[in-house]
């Protein structure tokens, strides 16, 4: 089930990488179901046609039975991907790197629906109707009209609610639903954090602190609703002075966060009535004032820890007083997507990290660091799939 990959540091040595090559795994069923299944639901979103079809006969037919192909000779990033791991090519996708093999999988369905490609469907997001769909529902809904109620409490209690309502969010990603038989989300009442360093995020963002804060989001629909109000109370209280939003360059993990996701969500809530409304104008206008400012980067779709990033990226994190990364992958690429100790050190982890970092994510996969030993002793305790259900969460934070 692991290897060691070629950008294995010298602190992972001994730690295994998680590969999806052991039946039963978490890693195995994302591979051999939700993939399969991901490939269907697309399909039967849109009128797509017979090339598109034929495509994703292909890619289907390849992720089952085949091995992992290059992209083809003049598209514009081979290059750029033969150099995060031309060595998997030509393997069984199970004995890539977990976190490889689910990234190329969405470059490759990207692909095979034109997304890259000069024709018509260029640019058309395979995932738009399912983040549409969302952003219009009851859950949303109630969500917004829950602000209201929320105005009138202090603001120190009205920051913590925030922050676990943006924290929360991260357990509606899309792709979590795709497959049959995965457990619900489950009821709030049943949810749990298993670390929670939120009083130290607060102290590094002090009041006029003349703050920046880098928000690397993870999914847009429902996650980033409240990512965004989570801004806009930063912005309005001053725990921020300036807050940039990093976005995903193209559709990426089903629902993770573009720019247009961020457009669909500032005008859903602009129209919503209320302090939803309210707080979408804000935001709207800082935007304009620069106070608020998203960006974009192509390492943010690289199948890569963050301790590979550039050094354009790296500059970016450093001149911010805090960078608050958000959900299950960003953690992945955070800590390294390894099947480390539960009780390893976050700090010791993230250390390469350039400047303070926080992670704010709700548990889908088999990684995690930091925890107490008897916190761990409980979650094994309790029987439950705790570290893959989303029933759970974690705020660490590293200064
Ligand atoms: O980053 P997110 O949206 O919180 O989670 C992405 C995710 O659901 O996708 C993978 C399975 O496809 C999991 O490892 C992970 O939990």
């Amino acid at each position: 089930m692991t290897e060691k990959t070629s950008h294995d540091s010298g602190d992972a040595a001994g730690v295994p990488v998680i590969l999806s090559n052991e039946p039963g795994s978490f890693a195995w069923g994302v591979l051999a179901k939700r993939h399969p299944a991901l490939i269907q639901q697309v399909r039967d979103a849109f009128p797509y046609g017979r090339q598109q079809h034929e495509a994703l006969d292909t890619l289907l037919d390849e992720i089952t039975n085949g091995v992992i192909e290059p992209l083809a000779p003049g598209e514009h990033d081979r290059e750029r991907w033969e150099d995060w791991g031309q060595e998997h090519f030509g393997r069984s996708w199970h004995d890539a790197p977990f976190l490889w093999a689910e990234s190329y999988f969405y470059r490759r369905l990207l692909g095979a629906v034109g997304y890259f490609g000069s024709g018509p469907w260029q640019g058309v997001d395979p995932f738009a109707p399912f983040k549409r769909a969302e952003l219009r529902g009851e859950a949303v809904e109630e969500e917004l009209r829950a602000l209201d109620a929320l105005a009138s409490v202090p603001a120190h209690e009205r920051a913590a609610a925030l922050l676990h309502a943006s924290l929360w969010g991260n357990r509606a990603d899309l792709g979590f639903r795709v497959s049959a038989g995965e457990p619900a989300a489950g009821d709030a009442a049943a949810s749990a954090l298993v670390a929670d360093d939120s009083a130290l995020l607060w102290q590094l963002l002090p009041v006029g602190g003349s703050s920046t804060v880098a928000v690397v989001a993870d999914n847009a629909g429902r996650e980033l609703i409240p990512d965004l109000i989570l801004i806009d109370h930063l912005l309005e209280q001053r725990h921020a002075e300036q807050v940039v939003l990093h976005l995903k360059p193209y559709p990426y993990y089903v629902s993770d966060a573009m720019t247009a996701d961020v457009v669909d969500c500032l005008r859903r809530l602009t129209e919503a009535p209320g302090q939803a409304g309210a707080i979408g104008d804000r935001l709207w206008k800082a935007m304009a004032a620069g106070s608020l400012e998203v960006r974009t980067h192509p390492f943010f779709c690289a199948p890569l820890p963050y301790e590979d990033m550039p050094e354009d990226l790296r500059g970016e994190f450093e001149s911010a007083t805090l960078t608050l990364l958000k959900g299950d992958l960003n953690y992945r690429r955070l800590v390294g997507d390894r099947l480390w100790g539960a009780t390893a050190s976050f700090a010791d982890l993230t250390a390469y990290f350039p400047g303070a970092v926080a992670a704010l994510r709700t548990l889908k996969s088999d990684v995690i660091v930091g925890l107490e030993q008897e916190v761990l002793d409980g979650l094994e305790r309790s029987g439950a799939a705790w570290r893959t259900s989303g029933t759970h969460a974690l705020i660490q934070v590293r200064r």
